[in-house]
């Protein structure tokens, strides 16, 4: 059967490896990828660049209506002050709103997309074909993230990683707007026990056995 299109939303908390399995499920099923993270660093950096305040809305909104998806530059974003700057402005309600609209036009261009972020599943494409909610204890995405800082030559305390880890949860959580948690329909994957290999080969059996399902039912 020809699908039209396809969308599978992938939600979970820093460095769960909700985006490695994002990248790799965009090749396997042939579908775009957006990073939405990377949309929420983008607004954080143009203020940091200007040296704006954090907390105003209407410039944050201004910076957010000006994020362009074709120039997310994953390098220029990467720094962990951009990370930490993204999850504050996160919080407003206007930002938010302005990101979610670009990035549902993302999702529903041809031949259909894999988005991942915090409230994909929930709010960008509550009618996304599949969800999965990807996480790994706090102590597992700690070393998975301090492993890779200094894979790039960084140095870091892995006791200083796992706090950032836990305070970014709580802020990405407790938020008022599009708190990240699992939608009811979301299949869950814990990678904790998991290598990356091990991690794709279940996501795809999720995903796959989604489908048939939808076909078997004739919803699609
Ligand atoms: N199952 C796994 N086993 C071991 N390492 C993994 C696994 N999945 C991802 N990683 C590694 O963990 C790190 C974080 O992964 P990734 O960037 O995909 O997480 P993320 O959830 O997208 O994080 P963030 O939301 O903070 O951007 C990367 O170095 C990645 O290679
Ligand atoms: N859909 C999303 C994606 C991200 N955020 C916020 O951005 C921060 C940075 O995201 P990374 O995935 O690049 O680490 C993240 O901590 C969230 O606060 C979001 O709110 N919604």
């Amino acid at each position: 059967m020809r699908r039209e299109s396809l969308i599978i939303a992938i939600d979970g908390p820093a460095a769960s490896g909700k985006g490695t399995l994002a990248r790799r499920l965009a090749a396997r099923y042939g579908l775009n990828h957006l990073d939405t993270g990377l949309t929420y660093r983008a607004v954080a950096r143009a203020l940091l660049d200007a040296g704006l305040p954090l907390d105003n809305a209407q410039e944050a909104e201004a910076a957010a209506r000006a994020v362009d998806l074709g120039a997310l530059d994953r390098q220029a974003l990467a720094a962990h002050a951009v990370g930490e700057a993204a999850s504050k402005i996160a919080v407003m309600p206007e930002v938010r709103r302005a990101l979610v609209e670009k990035q549902r036009a993302f999702a529903a261009s041809p031949p259909g997309a894999v988005l991942d972020g915090r409230d994909i599943g929930t709010v960008v494409c509550p009618n996304a074909d599949v969800k999965l909610y990807v996480t790994a204890s706090p102590q597992v995405r700690a070393e998975r993230r301090w492993k890779e800082i200094l894979s790039g030559g960084g140095e870091v305390d892995y006791a200083a990683v796992l706090a950032d880890v836990e305070r970014r949860d709580v802020r990405d959580m407790s938020r008022a707007d599009s708190p990240l948690r699992p939608a009811d329909d979301a299949h869950l994957l814990d990678t904790s026990e998991m290598d990356i290999e091990t991690a794709f080969q279940a996501a795809v059996a999720l995903i796959d056995a989604a489908l048939a399902g939808r076909n078997a039912d004739g919803r699609r």
